[in-house]
C-alpha cells in the first residue's frame, strides 16, 4: 500500500488559517462511509513512561543486544537492521549506555531522529518537522522540564547527539519541538496486550481539525494502518473535523483535555451550548426548581439555574462532587449493587444524561451483558427490561452528539436489539408471547441489526467492530430463519 491513498489527494485540500494553521477541506462531495484517506503509521511509540519492544511493540525491560539503546524483547531476534547498525557504531561508554537506557522516554527521541540519519527517510524527517508542535505554548510548562530532564538532558550528557549526522544542530529547542509534535499530533492506537495504548504517528492523518461534534470516524486495523471516513454527507468546502476526545465526556473535561494535550480552546457548537444541545452531559439538578437544571454558562463560567437565575452554584462545589463522584465510580467498578445505588444517589445532584451517569450506566449494561450471556444465572424478566432501559437512555444522547455513523451508537443499538429479541424469546419459551408477538418483536430487532450493522460496514474487518460487524451478518441471517418459522407456524394456525 501507499503511504497515503489516492483518495485524500482526490478529496481533499489542505489549507491554513489564523486558528486552525493547517486543516482539511473536502475538495468533492463526499458520501456518508466514503473513505477519505487510508494511511500507514510513519513512527510507531510507546505512551511516555511505558517500554515497548521497537519490533513487535510488546511491553519489555529488555534492550537490543547489538545496538543497546531501543528495547527488544526476548522473542524478537532483531529490530530494522539500518537503525540498529547506526546506533551499534555510536561510540559509547558501558555507563552512558546505562544511562540512556534508564531513561525511559530516550528511545521515542531516537525514533525520530534515526529518520534524519538515512538519506531515504530525509524526506519524512522533513515533512515531520511541519507539523505543530505548540511550542510557544508548552515553553517552560511541566513537559517541558520533564522531556528536559528525561531526554535532552541524558541525550546531551552522553555526547550521543554529537555522533549524530549534523548533530551540532540537534539542540534542546529541536528536540522539545520533535517531542511536542508527537503529544500534539499522535493518535492514540491499541497496543498487543489487551486494553494497552500506544500511539501512532500519521502525517496526513493528523491534519484533521478537531470538533466535538466530528464528521469524521477514524479506525486502526490490525496492521495499524488509520481508515478515515465520512460519518454523515460532507458537502465540497466543508472542514473535515475528527474528534479528538472521547465524544461522551462534558464540555469542560473535554475542553480541559484539548487545552493541556492539544493547546486550544475548543470553540464548536457543542462546547458553546451551555445544554450540550439539549443533552445536558454536564448538567446539575437544581435543588431549588422542580424540573431545573444548573448549567456551566460559557461566557461567564457561572453555574445558573435554566428556570431561575438566581439558583447558582459554585465552581468548586462543582469541581468536588464530581471529583468524589467519579472515585466512588472507580470503587464501585464490577460490583452492579454499589453501581445501581450510586446512580441512584448521584442522580440527586446530576442530571440522567450527566457523562458520570452515563458512565455509571455503561458499566452497569455491560455486567448486565454478562449476566444474560450466561445462563446459569437464570436472569429474569427484570435484569433484561434493565439492560433495555439503560441502552435506550445511552442511545437518546449518542443521537444527539454523533448523529451520523458511529461506532458507539451501533454497539449501543446491536445491545438493545439483542437484549430485547432475547427477552421475547424468553417470554415466548413462557407462553407469555405467542409467534405473532414474537414475530413484532423480532421484526424490530431486524430493523435495528441492521441500522447498527449499516454503522459498521466500513470498519475495516480486522478491528474488533469489523469482526462485529461480520458477526452481526451472520445473526441477522439465521433470526431472518427464525422469522421465516414463527412466520409458518404463525400461518399453520390461522389457517
Ligand atoms: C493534530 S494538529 C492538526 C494539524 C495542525 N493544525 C497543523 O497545522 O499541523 C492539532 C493542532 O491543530 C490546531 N487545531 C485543531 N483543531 C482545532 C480547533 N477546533 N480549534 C483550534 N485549533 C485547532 C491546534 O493548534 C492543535 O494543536
Amino acid at each position: 500500500m501507499a503511504a497515503v491513498t489516492e483518495d485524500f489527494l482526490r478529496k481533499c485540500q489542505v489549507q491554513h488559517n489564523e486558528t486552525l494553521g493547517r486543516f482539511v477541506v473536502a475538495s468533492r462531495n463526499i458520501g456518508a462511509g466514503e473513505t477519505v484517506l487510508v494511511e500507514q503509521p510513519t513512527l510507531l511509540l510507546a505512551n511516555n513512561a511505558d517500554r515497548r519492544c521497537c519490533n513487535c511493540h510488546r511491553l519489555t525491560s529488555a534492550f537490543c543486544g547489538q545496538c543497546r539503546l531501543m528495547p527488544l524483547c526476548a522473542e524478537c531476534a532483531s529490530h530494522e537492521a539500518r537503525d540498529c547498525e547506526r546506533l551499534a557504531n555510536l561510540q559509547l561508554l558501558e555507563q552512558q549506555v546505562d544511562q540512556l537506557q534508564a531513561h525511559t522516554e530516550v528511545a521515542g527521541a531516537l525514533k525520530y531522529l534515526l529518520l534524519r540519519e538515512h538519506t531515504e527517510s530525509q524526506a519524512q524527517y522533513d515533512e515531520l518537522l511541519q507539523m505543530e508542535s505548540q511550542l510557544a505554548v508548552r515553553r517552560d510548562t511541566d513537559i517541558w522540564r520533564h522531556y528536559q530532564e528525561q531526554v535532552i538532558a541524558p541525550l546531551q550528557a552522553t555526547g550521543l547527539l554529537l555522533q549524530l549526522h549534523k548533530g551540532a544542530d540537534i539542540n534542546a529547542e529541536l528536540l522539545q519541538r520533535l517531542l511536542g509534535i508527537a503529544d500534539i499530533n499522535a493518535y492514540e492506537i491499541r497496543a498487543p496486550e489487551s486494553g494497552g495504548a500506544m500511539r501512532g504517528i500519521y502525517m496526513r492523518a493528523a491534519l484533521f481539525a478537531h470538533s466535538c461534534m466530528p464528521n469524521l470516524v477514524t479506525a486502526i486495523d490490525e496492521q495499524r494502518h488509520i481508515k478515515v471516513y465520512a460519518n454523515r454527507a460532507i458537502a465540497a468546502g466543508e472542514i473535515l473535523y475528527n474528534c479528538y476526545t472521547n465524544i461522551l465526556l462534558g464540555t469542560e473535561e473535554r475542553r480541559h483535555i484539548l487545552k493541556t494535550g492539544k493547546c486550544f480552546d475548543c470553540q464548536c457548537a457543542r462546547c458553546l451550548d451551555p445544554t450540550e444541545l439539549g443533552t445536558h452531559l454536564s448538567s446539575f439538578v437544581c435543588s431549588s426548581c422542580p424540573g431545573g437544571y444548573i448549567v456551566r454558562q460559557p461566557e461567564t463560567g457561572v453555574w445558573q439555574c435554566l428556570l431561575n437565575a438566581e439558583h447558582t452554584l459554585k465552581a468548586e462545589f462543582v469541581a468536588n462532587v464530581l471529583e468524589r463522584a467519579k472515585e466512588e465510580v472507580f470503587h464501585a467498578r464490577d460490583d452492579i449493587y454499589r453501581l445501581e445505588l450510586l446512580l441512584v444517589k448521584l442522580g440527586r445532584l446530576l442530571h440522567g444524561n450527566h457523562y458520570i451517569m452515563l458512565d455509571l450506566k455503561q458499566h452497569i449494561a455491560s455486567i448486565l451483558r454478562q449476566i444474560l450471556q450466561n445462563m446459569a444465572h437464570r436472569p429474569n424478566r427484570k435484569v433484561y427490561e434493565r439492560k433495555i432501559r439503560l441502552c435506550q437512555e445511552i442511545l437518546l444522547v449518542l443521537k444527539v452528539v454523533a448523529p451520523g455513523l458511529n461506532r458507539l451508537k451501533a454497539i449501543a443499538l446491536y445491545e438493545l436489539a439483542n437484549t430485547q429479541a432475547e427477552l421475547g424469546r424468553k417470554l415466548y419459551s413462557e407462553q407469555e408471547l405467542n409467534a405473532a408477538d414474537l414475530l413484532i418483536e423480532l421484526q424490530q430487532t431486524e430493523v435495528m441489526t441492521r441500522e447498527a450493522l449499516r454503522m459498521l460496514l466500513y470498519e475495516p474487518i480486522s478491528t474488533p467492530e469489523g469482526q462485529l460487524a461480520r458477526n452481526m451478518l451472520r445473526e441477522l441471517k439465521e433470526l431472518q430463519n427464525d422469522m421465516k418459522a414463527l412466520q409458518q407456524a404463525n400461518d399453520d394456525v390461522v389457517n
